[in-house]
């Protein structure tokens, strides 16, 4: 069968060796050059031969031929294949070792027709690494270069640059830096949020230049960013920073500007942003590269943000917790924002938001098995014949039973309350009230250190006594249903069913005004096999018989 494709701009084309005949490539443009340098496949680094021309591919897959030759293009084709089309972001687990990286290089080759723009996480565990290091380093170590988890992030950076055939000055300063900069928190012996978050950055900045150094050595034109280089302004919360909105039109800007002065993929550092009155590095909260693909995708108005990670997408349930997790087809914005703040890891808790904002498909994907077809979020979907979607945990919560004592009334009471929370800065995820009381669980990323939570927790109860008795109970989880809200009742009905049966007593209840999410809390210790139980019930059981079971929906 013959495909023929145009082609426009520099683009990367990957064919099976075999398939290209030596005299075709001696009657091609001379601005077309040909790298044999991947091993299973041959790669073809096509530069628009003119403003006014494009080339012409034609395979021939019967034949094994691939014929190359330029003509003149027309408008639209040269409009559209010039632009940057669409975000690929791929997470630590994607880019852990070389061979991941050569592999995630022929994933971007695979795909011919995008121009990306490629937004990469640290290598595999370096962040942890890097924040142990630190740690480490501000206790009274007496020689830095023994801390192991430091010598680990050096051998791995070295080992891969090495393997990847690359000079390994592309990351030496980097990691004599580094090594400096734990010297003199071990001299301070403290490792401020502000230096933390300086520490992290070295595992996106080596990253991305050794990825970067990749493409370009087999012939693929790549250019690096660090995201506080290109106009990624931020808050100063120091380790967990919000992206300010003239992020927006400056990464535009650069990125644009730099790639309609000369086409090369942009590589650019995940997780990392600049404080817009410190000027420091910032970061966006762990797994915050989800949240630069995002603003990235929003800012330059892509078609598509596509995040690769390690799972065929956005599952049921976490799989660390129930392995017969399966993957979610389709998801709404605000079903996977729910998903991700309350608890499902697969995605930033903020990462949905840019996204929503520019109304651009987001697309989870599994960069380990890549046909996988993967969740694909957008604003709305058919929720006919949705039910629940996906179950979320989440840990170790503190929840506060809060009962008037009548010194106000109804309204100053709610008042009187959610002040204390204000004042205190302290966040609260789910809510339930009555006229005299209010039961509520507190955000516990806002909370930082142990010390930290009990003496914050010891401020919100006396505050909180002035008007009221107040019960604190800890170690609770969430366990939210995300899903059709519509039909709570058939919802509630098969899961209060199964949690009699398992003997569980839920401790308070909330169905959000998102109309995606109920939330309920029980003891961390029953939390897991809740978990195991729903999901057996609601997406182990046909849910046709489910409906059917229970009549239609309210
Ligand atoms: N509902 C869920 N769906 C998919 N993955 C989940 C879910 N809950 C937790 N996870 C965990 O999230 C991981 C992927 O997220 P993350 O580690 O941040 O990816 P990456 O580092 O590749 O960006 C999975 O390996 C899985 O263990
Ligand atoms: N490296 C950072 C940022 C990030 O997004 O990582 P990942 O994509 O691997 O979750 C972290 O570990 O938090």
């Amino acid at each position: 069968m013959e495909t023929s494709t145009h082609l426009y701009g520099i683009k990367t084309y990957c064919f099976p060796k075999s398939s290209l005949h030596s005299q075709y490539l001696c009657s091609k443009p001379r601005s077309f050059d040909f790298n044999p340098h991947t091993e299973s496949c041959t790669t073809l680094r096509i530069p628009s031969p003119s403003k006014k021309r494009g080339v012409r591919v034609v395979c021939d897959a019967r034949k094994n031929d691939v014929l190359v030759h330029s003509e003149p293009k027309s408008q639209n084709l040269q409009e559209s294949s010039h632009q940057l089309s669409c975000v690929m972001k791929f997470g630590g687990s994607s880019v852990a070792s070389a061979d991941r990286m050569k592999e995630i290089a022929e994933l971007i080759l695979s795909f011919p027709e995008e121009n990306p723009v490629i937004v990469l996480s640290a290598m595999g565990k370096t962040t942890n690494n890097l924040i142990v290091a630190g740690e480490k380093a501000a206790s009274c170590v007496s020689d830095v270069s023994e801390i192991n988890e430091l010598s680990f992030v050096k051998e791995l950076h070295y080992k891969t640059v090495n393997e990847l055939g690359l000079d390994k000055s592309l990351i030496t300063d980097h990691l004599e830096k580094l090594e400096r900069l734990l010297n003199s928190i071990a001299v301070l012996k403290e490792l401020t949020p502000r230096a933390r978050d300086y520490l992290v950055s070295f595992g996106e900045c080596m990253s991305t230049r050794i990825f970067s150094g990749y493409l370009n050595k087999i012939g693929v034109k790549s250019r690096q960013y660090d995201a506080f280089d290109i106009g990624f302004i931020t808050t100063d919360d120091f380790t967990n920073a919000d992206i300010l909105e003239a992020t927006y039109p400056a990464v535009a800007n650069k990125l644009h500007g730099d790639w309609n002065n000369d086409f090369a993929i942009p590589i650019v550092t995940g997780f990392l942003g600049k404080g817009w009155r410190t000027c420091a590095v910032t970061t966006l909260g762990r797994g915050g590269s989800d949240l630069t693909a995002t603003t990235i995708g929003k800012g330059l108005g892509l078609r598509e943000i596509q995040v690769w990670k390690d799972v065929d997408g956005v599952l049921t349930c976490d799989p660390n917790i129930y392995e017969g997790a399966k993957p979610v087809p389709h998801l709404t914005f605000d079903e996977a924002a729910e998903l991700a703040y309350f608890g499902a890891q697969v995605l930033h808790p903020q990462s949905m938001r840019p996204a929503r904002e520019g109304d651009i498909p987001v697309r989870v994907k599994n960069s380990y098995n890549r046909n996988a077809p993967g969740t694909l979020i957008t604003k709305s979907r058919d929720m006919s014949k949705a039910i629940l979607t996906s179950i979320v945990l989440k840990r170790n919560i503190t929840m506060l039973d809060i009962v008037s004592t009548r010194m106000l009334g109804q309204f100053g009471f709610l008042a009187k309350v959610f002040s204390t929370f204000e004042d205190l800065g302290i966040s609260v995820d789910v809510v339930a009230t009555s006229e005299v009381s209010i039961s509520l669980t507190l955000d516990p990323s806002k909370l930082w250190s142990r010390e930290l939570i009990q003496q914050e927790l010891d401020n919100v109860v006396e505050e909180l006594e002035k008007i009221a008795k107040v019960n604190l109970l800890q170690h609770r989880s969430i366990i939210s249903l995300i899903g059709n809200v519509q039909r709570s009742s058939l919802i509630l009905e098969k899961v209060f069913h199964v949690l009699r049966t398992n003997g569980v007593n839920v401790q308070m209840i909330s169905q959000g005004a998102s109309k995606v999410n109920i939330s309920l809390i029980v003891n961390d210790s029953e939390s897991e096999r809740c978990v195991r139980a729903l999901h057996s019930a609601f997406f182990e059981t046909d849910l046709a018989d489910l409906v059917n079971q229970n009549g239609s929906p309210p």
